[in-house]
């Protein structure tokens, strides 16, 4: 759906370049994550594949087209739902709402969506009397309204309870069941793990690595498992590398001959290989 070829991208105002000649694709019908440290370039990227940034070197094509060519139409086909929610205060969320459906085309019913995420009851209250969640969610309905074709989210459940934060999920999973492609940027990796089918590391305006969560586990990750078991008085444990395992004659004695409290099978997480692929923890 998107393809990006070496694309590179410096701030007017800066001497070095926010990003630093990347490539990757986004399929249609796919969750693609874009993950790395604070202020290497993510929401830049998104702003480049939503043209709100322009004078970027490299090429950016969508469906096929370079991205250049296309008009004001693009924004019919996409969905936007960036970080800080921007509504106009005074109006109610059923007034920003209608406002915006106005500019598109395809209108989603936001009804039911607002149903869904529990604004319903509010909606003709003014934004300013809003929480923060309350005004989160409201953008996410905003970026469904005009039903995309692709969805760019970013960290779309900062800010949410984990009620919440479910529920915009769960609709991002049936958006994607229903043929939608998402491009989504958030530091939390267990909404990765559950979201993403792909995903790409960026650490000093580069991609370092593009791969399935699964796979990227695979690879990075020590297969392995833990035992913890009882000997006389204390509790001890075993770690044994999973491709030795038949021959591993301590970790066979210990399944025959002790009582075993836990197993747990030692997968690396996706927070291990942030850190490995990026040299930087999460910091949100
Ligand atoms: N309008 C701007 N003018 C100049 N520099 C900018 C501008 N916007 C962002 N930057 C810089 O570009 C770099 C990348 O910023 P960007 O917002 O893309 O990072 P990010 O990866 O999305 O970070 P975060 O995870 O904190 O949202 C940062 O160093 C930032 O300071």
């Amino acid at each position: 759906m998107f393809k990006v070829n070496n694309l590179t991208f410096k701030y007017p105002k800066n001497k070095s370049n926010t990003i630093n000649g990347i490539s990757f694709e986004i399929k249609e019908g796919e969750i693609f994550g874009l993950l790395g440290p604070s202020g290497v370039g993510k929401s830049t990227t998104q702003k480049i594949l939503t043209k709100l940034l322009i004078n970027y070197d490299g090429e950016v094509f969508y469906r096929g087209k370079k991205l250049h060519d296309y008009g004001k139409d693009f924004y019919q086909e996409i969905g936007v739902g960036f970080e800080m929610p921007v509504h106009f205060s005074k109006l109610t969320a059923q007034e920003n709402l209608n406002f915006f459906k106005k500019l598109y085309k395809s209108q989603a019913d936001t009804e039911a969506l607002l149903k869904r995420v529990g604004l319903y009851e509010h909606k003709h209250k003014q934004v300013q009397e809003y929480s923060k969640g309350m005004k989160v969610r409201l953008n996410f309905v905003r970026a469904l309204l005009n039903n995309p074709k692709i969805l760019f989210l970013d960290e779309p459940t900062n800010g949410l309870d984990p009620k919440n934060a479910r529920i915009l999920k769960d609709i991002v999973k049936e958006y994607k069941e229903n043929g939608g492609t998402v491009l989504l940027t958030t530091h939390l990796m267990n909404d990765v793990d559950e979201l993403c089918d792909r995903v790409a590391f960026m650490a000093n305006g580069k991609i370092t690595e593009i791969d399935s969560p699964k796979n990227l586990k695979l690879k990075h990750g020590k297969r392995a498992v833990e035992v913890e078991y009882t000997d006389e008085a204390s509790v001890l444990t075993y770690t044994a590398d999973l491709d030795k395992i038949k021959t591993d004659q301590k970790f066979l004695d210990v399944i025959k001959t002790k009582d075993i409290v836990t197993i747990h099978s030692k997968e690396t997480t996706l927070d291990d290989i942030f850190i490995k692929l990026t040299g930087v923890e999460i910091d949100e």
